[in-house]
């Protein structure tokens, strides 16, 4: 099939120059006078899908700003791109593949397609959940014991072998969902090819009871295949060789390598090249939640990322959650040239949601060439990072709140709590607040000095240190509120960033689908592997690499 023409870069660049004017304007940076200027503006720069509320007025984004942005997103044709992304077109154009992840929550009757390589379309809605079924017949036998262990009892633990997405979205998933659904089997996660990993995990879990699933959509990344092997030396090495068919199963897109690997074939749970790794924790890469929080939240989760797609597909621009966050985002980076975004989850149930956010942003919008094959014009994604809120507040935030640079912040937040103290919650959302609007208001000179004059300082203590006391403020967050966390508001909120960084992605005219920048240093890593051996020959390398892998086995007493 023909994709179309990419749109040049000039077709933004009037869309641009004028977002960058009203920003160069005076005041165009600040946040407090927008507020002063419109009471109802709070009220104006948000929306909601359902409960989930979103609120962008704590930027610098003006009513002219706003209207300039929506002309940036139709002069970048973001309407057309949702229609090609959800009709299964080849969006990802370097790999002629569709981004069809949305088939993975959708009904099976749906009618979302995808592209095949060897031509044509498959019914993505239809392959999805034919293999929901398997996933679901595998997930309820073995809560009901009739899928167990070499020894005849059941499973106790599940153990997820995998890295990048087919980790961090399970990871991510899992640890808020036994939280709020309870854990039917714990589960546990190695991705790091660092032996100290598998080391520790195994210490821990006892491989009698332990499921492992081999979570790899290629089947042939490095990390993945070295913990794989360690852990069914593992499992043979403790329960026998003929142990393994009951405690492996793979997740992944290649049944060659995983039938080599020896895992029988119904114990594959399969996926397509449409799925890209970061968007795969909505396919059988989900198995490890499936098993951990029970099907039902599995299928909840499922739902509520499909009710986000509707949103995204269905809603306009103006009124579109994962439109404006990514419009916010864009103001933020691109036009007040703050390069950093930071996410605070006030909730220890999203301790894993930074680190989930960093692959999808950063792995999707970090690229450099547009779809025409010219260079970007602007930024294309921030440098992501957070860690949950209040511990953040603790650490970081110093820099958010003082620093010469601006970070913007994410801040979210469940109005209810899961457990029996609303006084804690309240405590909690009650940072979430203040954090959010000392970032806007800030603290100026004076009024620290009438605040250490009341405290009783003498004229040069309030000269030396008031300064230092000084909070510029002018600083955007972005606040999204929603009534509680569970596996549906859980798959909302994952979708809400997927098509936020979707639609930056098409702003920008790049790929957010392929990821070839990781391929360079995977296959440096394999050609330095023998390189390290004692005394091999160390091939060409640059003088520092060279002197450093000497001294790697000059360390260890090899060189
Ligand atoms: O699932 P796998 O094929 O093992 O890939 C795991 C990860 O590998 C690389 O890092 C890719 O850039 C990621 O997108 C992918 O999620």
């Amino acid at each position: 099939m023909s994709e179309p023409t990419p749109l040049p870069a000039s077709a933004t660049k009037a869309a641009w120059d004028k977002l960058d004017a009203l920003a160069a304007a005076p005041g165009g940076r600040l946040i407090t006078p927008l507020f002063a200027a419109d009471p109802n503006r709070a009220e104006k720069f948000s929306a909601s899908f359902e409960d989930m509320f979103l609120d962008f007025s704590k930027t610098s984004i003006s009513p002219e700003a706003m209207t300039g942005l929506f002309e940036l997103a139709r002069a970048a044709k973001v309407e057309d791109f949702i229609v090609r992304l959800f009709a299964g077109e080849p969006v990802n154009m370097t790999e002629h593949r569709s981004a069809m992840h949305m088939a993975l929550r959708s009904l099976p009757d749906a009618g979302f397609r995808a592209v095949l390589p060897e031509g044509g379309f498959e019914d993505a809605s239809k392959v999805a959940a034919h293999e929901r079924a398997h996933m679901e017949k595998f997930v309820r036998a073995v809560h009901a014991g009739e899928i167990v262990a070499a020894d005849g009892k059941p499973f106790t633990d599940v153990l997820n072998i995998g890295i990048g997405g087919s980790d961090l979205g399970p990871r991510m998933v899992s640890l808020a969902l036994t939280f709020v659904h309870g854990a039917k089997i714990s589960p546990h996660f190695l991705s790091n090819v660092d032996g100290h990993a598998f080391a520790q995990l195994s210490r821990e879990l006892d491989p009698a009871r332990t499921l492992v699933l081999v979570a790899s959509k290629t089947f042939t990344t490095l990390e993945t295949m070295t913990n794989g092997h360690a852990a069914r030396d593992w499992i043979a090495g403790a329960l026998g060789e003929d142990a393994v068919s009951h405690h492996f199963a793979a997740l992944s897109t290649n049944m060659k390598e995983t039938g080599k690997f020896g895992i029988p074939e119904d114990r594959v749970f399969g996926f397509r090249d449409w799925v890209g790794g970061r968007y795969s924790v909505w396919s059988a890469i989900g198995l490890s939640v499936a098993l951990a929080a029970g099907w039902d939240a599995f299928e909840d989760f499922l739902a509520g990322g499909r009710a986000m797609d509707g949103h995204f597909r269905n809603t306009p621009l103006e009124q579109n959650l994962p439109v404006l966050m990514a419009l916010a985002g864009i103001w933020n980076l691109d036009v007040q040239h703050a390069a950093t975004l930071c996410i605070l989850a006030y909730d220890a149930r999203l301790a894993r949601f930074p680190a989930y956010l960093q692959q999808l942003e950063m792995e999707s919008n970090g690229k450099s060439t547009r779809l025409a094959g010219d260079q970007v014009t602007h930024q294309t994604c921030p440098v992501v990072f957070g860690e949950p809120g209040t511990d953040a507040q603790h650490s970081f935030m110093q820099l958010v709140h003082q620093g010469p640079a601006h970070v913007p912040v994410d801040f979210i937040l469940a109005a209810e709590a899961d457990h029996n103290r609303p006084e804690a919650h309240r405590i909690l959302a009650a940072n979430v607040f203040a954090q959010a609007e000392a970032l806007l208001a800030g603290k100026s000179l004076e009024e620290v000095t009438e605040e250490m004059k009341k405290a009783g300082a003498d004229e040069e203590t309030i000269k030396r240190v008031a300064p230092h006391r000084v909070f510029t403020g002018q600083r955007p967050s972005t606040t999204v509120l929603y009534k509680k966390l569970d596996a549906y508001s859980l798959g909302r909120l994952i979708v809400l960033y997927e098509h936020k960084v979707a639609v930056q992605g098409a702003i920008w005219g790049i790929n957010s689908y392929d990821q070839w920048g990781v391929e360079l240093g995977k296959k440096l890593a394999q050609a330095i592997i023998p390189s390290l051996e004692p005394k091999a020959d160390h091939g060409h390398h640059d003088g520092s690499t060279l002197g450093l892998m000497n001294k790697f086995l000059s360390l260890r007493g090899e060189g």
